[in-house]
């Protein structure tokens, strides 16, 4: 059964944190959303009883879409049922006046009128439980009134109806295969054709999008105290979990952002005992050790401050970033302002040691050459760790095996491994006022690491350092579970591991879900989000597609997994035969996980999710540590499965796509992970280039995909076939660029010729455009209602595909074409730099206004630039041209077409101007101008001599009268 509401409030003592809510993007939009029953019946009927944990999550599906425009005040009928244990509950909501109920035997429906003003936030258990009320009711009123719509949604209904559309427009452009030039009409076919194929690829994996809600609060109870026989405090039973970080560059990736996810993952709610934290800097260097090593000594006053007052988030710099602080709730609200002073006293300390690492670290080598100098040899002068020894990593000034891409590997625990005992910390101190005597004061365990770099090697970026932190960690502590974090990435929500686990142990597909993926979500975006970071329609419509079919593909970060899946094991639903001794024999093989006996032995274990981590990292003797030395080796992979078949899959620009496929691929579901406040966030580049770099890497890796081993066509039958369409489309859609590309240009042949028609007769063309174009845009429209999306996220969506689509998708293409053919490298993972966050002395976005040019820019500089001149053509033509009425429209449709192409490219023109930019106004006084020259070019003598002495007596019609009109005006 459902938990009642009293439970999610009350139900914990020690934590008893407000539970975080179930995304719904907020408020009244999830009226789209009904409860699921065909995963649920089973439950409904069989609740504890049999002896069957109850379900960790619930699962809704989308009923339909109100196409009425949104009213704020709307009148829902309540089912009396599973949901609520007592009806007075609702009164928890203020929103909320009771009407009338009504019961039939067995149904008792209640009315009740909802107040909700958007934005509406949610901020309590029970009243998102009224919300899934709410999903309830709305449900009922849609089967009232749109009956005949009730089981399929309005999306599905116009998928079908453009579809006819599609088909119909295909067929009559077959039957009138008139052109004024045939080329460019089999062409065009051959685009609409493709778009239509990707299209219906696309809508494909979008019929059925299901939303999963984790149930914290049972969670809590059954695996924190409450229902456990061990009960109570520090007797969790929450698998292991090992926190990976990447970084890579403490400038381009500020250090102070890799510090905050680290000190966000260390003050996380879960067990201190039952996770570890490994940082993986494949730069080696000193500043993110030193780094560490502060953060290792703020966090002793950070974390427990975090458990004390229950703050949220727990990355310092957000939260003391925070315009307005959350509502205040731990148990000691008196002692809080004195706490939170001192600490953020001490965290301006802590960032100003930070800061002073970048001057400290190159003073202290600079003081002391001589001997040191001369120990290392090659005449390098070493840099210094803080005892005096040379670092091993990378030098400043670099030297055989000190620099980039050539140094030793090194991994040192920061913070050990802590007992399973709660531990209470000290009364306030005259050195520290703060009082932690009733607070667990333990600390994660943290570890350093930098694998090792050999030139001539090659090191697999990303990819292989995760799977040096894979091996690593599963030395140390052997979690059953990992999660990934890109270096800029922190925790948001507290709650987020736990939301995770609801997934991964819920006894109905949970054996079966190889990873459990989160939404990205992005800090210190422009508040229009010029170039797209938020994806909004991607993360939150497309992955809710995905969420219903096998799950959704993988992003790269916030990214929960099971650490078997990655070693390349069969999800159980796909185990062969009963005995699992047979798998167990192929994971244990070494040739396939390289030689280090004690990593073999390990994989068997990590299976176990009972077992609790890291015992091992208690006794690090020589043995253990050369063990550790020998997995972070360059050589180590030689020879075995790594990055193919185990681990994080290498040799292509996205790793992360692929891993995730490789998955489904075996057999393994995914679940999508959505909560508020958003789980995670990280930072999103806002600098055109560097935005359309990112994208040129993930449309390059995409096709790279297509083209490879791991190409969704190819998969066997575990794949399921509709996740298989979603990706397939997924990984070929940069070829529709190159479709999109002609399209685009096409008014330069109309500039060259004339007037000219693609297709005849134009007007019948003109209106199946229409039809087709509008149907398109109606379909996203309603998508975003139930995803719960903005017209602001949906437009710029739009907007930011044509921009790719004209300049970076081609690009992949041609990258991939020529690796094919030539053997040409592929697009390679270019690191995308991070902005700091604008502080007091930085301009606020300021990487916005700066232009970084790039060849990548120049195709759609000139697509801008055609469709420019043909309205200023069309301008001039119109104006001396004396054109008959049916021309005049003629131009008219395809100035539509051009300045609807300009509007779509406005944020990329926004982008070229920089600092003016700031002005819009200008761009268009720019535009103008520009036409008005083009159309002067125009103006030229013959058209002039044309328009003079033809005057109205013969209208041009097309290249050739032109041409012949020429003529007869020239003699
Ligand atoms: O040699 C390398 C290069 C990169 N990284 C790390 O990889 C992460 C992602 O790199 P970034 O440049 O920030 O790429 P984004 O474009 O922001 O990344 C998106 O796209 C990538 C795939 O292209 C995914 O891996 C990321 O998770 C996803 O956020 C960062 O933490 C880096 O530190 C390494 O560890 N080693
Ligand atoms: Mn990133």
């Amino acid at each position: 059964m459902a938990p009642s509401p009293a439970a999610g409030r009350g139900g914990s003592t020690d934590a008893g944190l407000t539970d975080p809510l179930l995304r719904g993007g907020g408020g009244a939009k999830d009226k789209y959303w009904v409860p699921a029953d065909e995963e649920e019946d089973e439950e409904t009927c069989c609740g504890e009883e049999d002896g069957r944990p109850p379900p960790l999550y619930r699962t809704f599906k989308v009923s339909g879409v109100l196409l009425h425009p949104y009213r704020e005040k709307l009148k829902y009928r309540v089912i009396y049922g599973p949901i609520w244990e007592n009806f007075s509950q609702l009164k928890l909501f203020p929103e909320a006046t009771f009407v009338r109920s009504a019961s039939n035997g067995r149904n008792t429906v209640h009315q009740i009128l909802l107040n909700l003003s958007p934005p509406f936030q949610f901020n309590s258990y029970e009243v998102y439980q009224t919300h899934v009320a709410v999903a309830v009711c709305s449900s009922i009123l849609l089967l009232q009134s749109i009956s005949f719509l009730s089981s399929l949604n309005y999306g599905r209904l116009l998928t079908v109806v453009r579809l006819i559309a599609v088909v119909l427009f295909l067929a009559w452009r077959m039957k009138h295969r008139n052109s004024d030039a045939m080329w460019l009409w089999w062409i065009s076919v051959a685009g609409d054709f493709w778009f239509g194929v990707t299209w219906l690829l696309n809508q494909a994996s979008k019929l059925n999008p299901v939303k999963r809600v984790p149930d914290l609060s049972l969670l809590r109870r059954r695996f924190d105290g409450g229902d456990l026989p061990t009960g109570g405090r520090g007797g969790s039973l929450l698998p292991g979990l090992d926190v990976f970080v990447n970084t890579v560059d403490p400038v381009d990736e500020p250090v102070l952002y890799t510090m905050n996810s680290v000190l966000s993952i260390l003050a996380t709610d879960y067990p201190a005992e039952r996770h570890a934290t490994y940082l993986s800097d494949d730069g080696a260097s000193l500043v993110h050790y030193e780094g560490l090593v502060e953060t290792a000594r703020f966090a002793a006053l950070w974390v427990p401050f975090c458990r004390k007052h229950r703050v949220e988030p727990r990355a310092p710099e957000s939260y003391f970033g925070r315009a307005k602080a959350g509502p205040y709730a731990g148990p000691a609200v008196e002692e809080f302002f004195a706490d939170r002073g001192f600490v953020r006293r001490e965290y301006e300390e802590y960032k100003a040691r930070l800061d002073a690492l970048f001057a400290d670290i190159p003073r202290r080598s600079e003081a002391c050459d001589g001997s040191a100098n001369a120990k290392a040899g090659g005449g390098a002068k070493p840099t210094l760790m803080a005892d005096g020894t040379p670092w091993p990593g990378t030098w400043i000034e670099p030297a055989e095996n000190h620099k980039k891409g050539h140094h030793a590997g090194i991994v040192q625990v920061m913070l050990s491994h802590p007992s399973g005992e709660r531990q209470l910390g000290t009364p306030a101190s005259s050195d520290r006022p703060v009082d932690f005597s009733a607070v667990d004061v333990r600390l994660p365990m943290l570890v350093y690491i930098a694998r090792e770099k050999r030139p001539r090697h090659d090191h697999q970026k990303k990819a292989g350092a995760m799977n040096v932190q894979l091996r690593v960690s599963a030395l140390l502590s052997n979690a059953p579970f990992v999660i990934n974090f890109d270096g800029d990435h922190y925790i948001n929500n507290s709650q987020a591991f736990r939301a995770a686990m609801c997934f991964m142990l819920d006894r109905r597909d949970g054996e079966n879900t190889g990873f459990v993926q989160f939404p990205q979500r992005f800090d210190d975006v422009d508040p229009t989000d010029r170039y797209c970071n938020h994806n909004r329609v991607f993360f939150d419509a497309t992955l809710l597609g995905l969420n219903g079919i096998q799950g959704p593909s993988y992003v790269g970060t916030g990214c929960m997994f099971r650490r078997v899946a990655l070693y390349g094991d069969d999800p159980p639903r796909w185990r062969p035969g009963d005995d699992d001794d047979g798998d167990a024999k192929a994971m244990g093989c070494p040739g396939r996980y390289g030689n280090s006996m004690p990593f073999v032995h390990t994989i068997l274990v990590a299976a176990n999710q009972e077992r609790p981590i890291a015992s091992a990292a208690a006794s690090l003797d020589e043995t253990a540590m050369a063990e550790l030395q020998k997995v972070m080796t360059c050589a180590y992979e030689d020879g075995t499965d790594w990055g193919d078949d185990v681990g994080w899959v290498y040799d292509i620009a996205t790793e992360d796509v692929v891993t995730g496929f490789r998955l489904h691929r075996k057999g393994w579901r995914s679940m999508y992970c959505a909560m508020e406040p958003d789980a995670f966030r990280g930072t999103a580049p806002i600098n055109l280039t560097e935005r359309l770099f990112q994208i040129l890497r993930w449309s390059g890796g995409s096709l790279e995909m297509f083209f490879s081993r791991n190409c969704p066509l190819l998969a066997g039958r575990r794949l399921h076939p509709v996740q298989r369409v979603a990706y397939t489309n997924m990984t070929a859609y940069p070829v529709s660029a190159l479709f999109v590309v002609v399209y685009d240009l096409l008014p330069i042949i109309w500039l060259s010729h004339g007037e000219f028609h693609i297709q005849k007769p134009f007007p019948t063309y003109v209106a199946y455009l229409v039809a087709v174009i509008a149907s398109i845009e109606v379909i996203g429209l309603v998508e975003i209602k139930w995803a719960g999306l903005t017209l602001l996220d949906w437009w710029r969506n739009e907007q930011f595909y044509m921009i790719g689509a004209t300049g970076v998708y081609p690009t992949a293409v041609l990258h991939i074409l020529l690796k094919k053919l030539l053997g040409l490298r592929g697009v390679r993972f270019k690191l995308t730099a991070k902005q700091l966050a604008g502080g007091a002395t930085r301009e606020r976005f300021a990487e916005m206004y700066d232009v970084h040019w790039a060849p990548l820019l120049a195709p759609t500089v000139v697509v801008m630039a055609v469709n420019v001149a043909a309205i200023g053509a069309a301008a001039g033509k119109a104006v001396v041209g004396g054109w008959s009425p049916a021309q005049v429209a003629g131009a008219l449709a395809g100035l539509v077409f051009n300045v609807w192409i300009l509007v779509l490219l406005y944020p990329f023109a926004l982008g070229i101007m920089g600092r003016w930019s700031k002005r819009p106004c200008a761009l268009f006084a720019l535009l103008v101008a520009a036409c008005a020259a083009v159309a002067a070019g125009v103006n030229d003598n013959r058209f002039v001599i044309i328009s003079r002495e033809m005057h109205q007596t013969q209208p041009i019609k097309s290249a050739k009268n032109l041409k012949s009109l020429c003529i007869e005006a020239d003699s």
